[in-house]
């Protein structure tokens, strides 16, 4: 008798990322009844540490770790992240394998009190520990203080329940996997507020020099394209780990064209810079790239 093929999923612990890994394992085992698949939860040092800024404590690497050691040590057989809390850097022995099809890109804020959404002159405090969203949403509350908001997406939305801030942004897609899109006071288009790299795109990561051919229902075409050319850009610009930065492409539907656009800002408190670059899907890293340099060149020029 054949025996069977067990593959473990590691994934954090909070309620998001069991959803995601949870999503990724329906998905494997509707195109492959014959995997058995499970899931494998695990708190991170990212998630035990609350207090202060991603940024300052070590940045996205904190949620990854725990899962890479796990997949190392064949505890685990994949990672199922959030690609926009992958680092640029991947560890050469454990590749990113498949990407998921995008889920809503954008951001929205969540207010106290819906009204609050009009009171752009007014001196709200919206919580974000996110720099990218505190310089963008800047221009939209330009009177608004934006102090420091942690937890995961529910400890926060309670946070603003209770009035302790008077708003906070949180990223659609986690929004409405939890079912609770209906919480988004506002949504933020691309023009607004310039997504994160990879936000809505599911990673899935593995052993390099494995079979995970049972992934290529999974692995979406478009996807690629838009996490190689938004993540591409990112590394370029990444010289100080806290830099602002944003990157949103699209592929489009008709002309597969592939749109980048970008934010570059060196250090939050200086001005920021938009741009945008368009080409086909295969130069997606080229894309990325030429967007980064151009943008730094701009920048420099004091243009
Ligand atoms: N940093 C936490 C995080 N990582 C990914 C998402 C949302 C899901 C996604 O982007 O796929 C969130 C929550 C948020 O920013 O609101």
């Amino acid at each position: 008798m054949k025996e069977e093929r067990v593959i473990r999923i590691g994934t954090r612990e909070s309620r998001l990322a069991m959803w995601q890994a949870e999503y990724v394992a329906r998905q494997i085992r509707t195109s492959h009844p014959e995997i058995k698949v499970e899931l494998v939860p695990m708190t991170t040092t990212g998630d035990k540490i609350l207090h202060r800024a991603l940024d300052q404590v070590g940045g996205k690497g904190l949620f990854v770790k725990e899962l890479d050691l796990a997949l190392r040590e064949k505890r685990t057989d994949l990672s199922v992240h959030s690609l926009k809390d992958v680092p640029m850097e991947i560890p050469e022995d454990l590749p990113l394998l498949a990407f998921t099809g995008r889920e809503d890109p954008r951001d929205a804020v969540i207010f106290r009190d819906r009204n609050l959404k009009e009171e752009t002159g007014s001196k709200l405090r919206i919580g974000t520990s996110s720099s990218r969203r505190r310089i963008q949403l800047q221009e939209l509350y330009p009177n608004a203080d934006f102090p420091l908001i942690r937890g995961n997406v529910q400890t926060r939305l309670q946070k603003v329940e209770s009035g302790e801030y008077d708003g906070t942004v949180l990223a659609m897609a986690g929004l409405k996997r939890l079912g609770l899109e209906d919480r988004a006071d506002r949504i933020l288009e691309p023009d607004e507020m310039l997504p994160a790299a990879g936000q809505g795109i599911l990673a899935i990561q593995g052993r390099a020099g494995e079979d995970y051919s049972f992934l290529e229902e999974i692995d979406d075409e478009d996807s690629r394209a838009e996490a190689l050319a938004e993540r591409a850009f990112i590394k370029v610009l990444q010289g100080g780990c806290s830099a602002p930065s944003a990157a949103y492409a699209k592929m489009d539907a008709k002309t597969q064209a592939l749109w980048l656009r970008g934010m570059y800002c060196p250090q939050e408190g200086m001005s920021y810079m938009k741009g945008e670059r368009k080409g086909t899907p295969d130069q997606a890293e080229a894309i990325g790239k030429a967007l980064a340099e151009s943008l730094k060149e701009r920048y420099t020029e004091g243009d």
